[in-house]
C-alpha cells in the first residue's frame, strides 16, 4: 500500500475472553479505504467475534478501534452511519417482498440510498414483489447485502456471505463485492472458501487462535511462501526412462529433490525453467518420449496451510 491511502479503520490489541475461553488474544490490523480485506482462518480461530467487536457488537477486554479516528466510545452514531453490517437471515421480514425489506430498513436511516438503486446492484429487481420467504439462498444473501447498503456506508462487513451457496450464487455474490469496490466502497470480508479470498481480495489475514498469523496481499503471500516449485512429469517410455530421468534430475544443483511413482516423476525446484531445460536436454538425448509436464501453482490453500498446519475446511 502507498503512503498516499489512507486508512479507514484501524484495529490494534484486541482481545475478548468468554469466561476461560479466550476468542480473540491479540489482533492489529488497518485497513484502506476502498480494498478487499479479508480475514480468514480455521474454525474457532476468533474471526467473527473479531468482527462482531469492530461492528459495536461486542465489547472488547482490550484494544483500539477507530473508524478514520473515530471511536465507538465518542463517535457511535457516526460510525453507525460509516458501516453497513449484513443482517442475520432472522433480520429479514419474510412475510414482506424483497422491495419493501429494502424501504423499511431506509427508513432507519438519514439519508439511504434508492431501493431500485439497490435492487440493480444486487440483481434482483425482477424479484423485487417476491416476498423474503420465496427467495432461494442466494437470492437471500444478495438481498441481505443489500440492506447492508442501504444506508450508504463507507465500510460493508460481510461475514460468509457466500457459505452454503453453489458455485454460480456464490459467483453472483463476488460480482455484487467487485461492484462495491469499483463505487470505492471498503469491503471486510471472511469466507470459508480460499479461492473467493484469493480472487477477490486486495489483502489477506489469517487468523489463528486468536492473534493474526500473517497479512498481505494473495499474490505476496504465495510469494514468500517458498521459492520451490512443484514439476511433474510423466513418461511414455515407463517407469525405467522415469527412474533414469529422475537418477538424472537429482545431479541438477537447482533440484532440492525428487520422487517417483512409477512413470510419474516429481520434481522440487528453485528454477524450473532451468531444470527443465537440463531436462529435456537429457530426454532429447535418450530419445525418451515426455508425456506431460506440470508445474504445479501454489495457491493461498498452501499459504493457509504453511502457516496454520490445519487443512482447509470448505
Ligand atoms: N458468546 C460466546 N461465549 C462463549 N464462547 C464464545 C462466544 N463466542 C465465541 N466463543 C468462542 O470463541 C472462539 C472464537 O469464536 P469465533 O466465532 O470468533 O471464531 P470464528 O473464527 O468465527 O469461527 P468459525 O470459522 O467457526 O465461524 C471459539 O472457541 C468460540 O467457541
Amino acid at each position: 500500500m502507498g503512503e498516499d491511502e489512507m486508512s479507514i479503520l484501524d484495529v490494534s490489541g484486541l482481545r475478548k475472553t468468554f469466561g476461560s475461553v479466550t476468542a480473540v488474544e491479540d489482533i492489529g490490523f488497518t485497513v484502506e479505504a476502498g480494498e478487499v480485506f479479508t480475514i480468514i482462518g480455521p474454525n474457532g480461530a476468533g474471526k467473527t467475534t473479531t468482527l462482531e467487536m469492530i461492528e459495536g457488537l461486542q465489547t472488547p477486554d482490550r484494544g483500539q478501534i477507530a473508524f478514520g479516528g473515530r471511536t465507538w466510545a465518542k463517535d457511535a452514531e457516526a460510525i453507525k452511519i460509516m458501516i453497513g453490517v449484513q443482517p442475520q437471515s432472522s433480520a429479514m421480514f419474510d412475510l414482506l417482498t424483497v422491495e419493501e425489506n429494502l424501504e423499511l430498513f431506509a427508513t432507519f436511516y438519514p439519508k439511504p440510498r434508492q431501493s431500485a438503486e439497490i435492487l440493480e446492484m444486487i440483481n434482483l429487481t425482477d424479484h423485487r414483489s417476491k416476498r423474503v420467504k420465496s427467495l432461494s439462498g442466494g437470492q437471500r444473501q444478495r438481498l441481505a447485502i443489500g440492506l447492508a447498503m442501504i444506508s450508504d456506508p463507507e465500510i460493508i462487513f460481510l461475514d460468509e456471505p457466500t457459505t452454503g451457496l453453489d458455485p454460480q450464487a456464490r459467483r453472483n455474490i463476488w460480482e455484487i463485492i467487485l461492484k462495491l469496490k469499483s463505487l470505492g466502497k471498503t469491503t471486510i470480508l471472511t469466507t470459508h472458501y480460499m479461492e473467493e479470498a484469493e480472487k477477490l481480495s486486495d489483502r489477506v489475514c489469517i487468523v489463528d487462535q486468536g492473534r493474526v498469523v500473517t497479512l498481505d496481499s494473495p499474490a505476496m503471500l504465495i510469494d514468500r511462501l517458498t521459492k520451490e516449485r512443484e514439476v511433474r512429469l510423466s513418461f511414455t517410455d515407463g517407469a525405467e526412462a522415469a527412474a533414469e530421468a529422475e537418477r538424472m534430475a537429482q545431479s541438477l544443483s537447482s533440484v532440492v529433490r525428487t520422487d517417483r511413482d512409477g512413470a510419474d516423476l516429481k520434481l522440487w525446484t528453485e528454477h524450473p525453467e532451468d531444470t527443465l531445460l537440463d531436462l529435456f536436454g537429457f530426454t532429447k538425448q535418450r530419445g525418451f518420449r515426455v508425456e506431460q509436464v506440470a508445474i504445479r501453482e501454489l495457491s493461498l490453500e498452501d499459504v493457509f496451510i504453511a502457516y496454520t498446519g490445519k487443512e482447509w475446511r470448505d
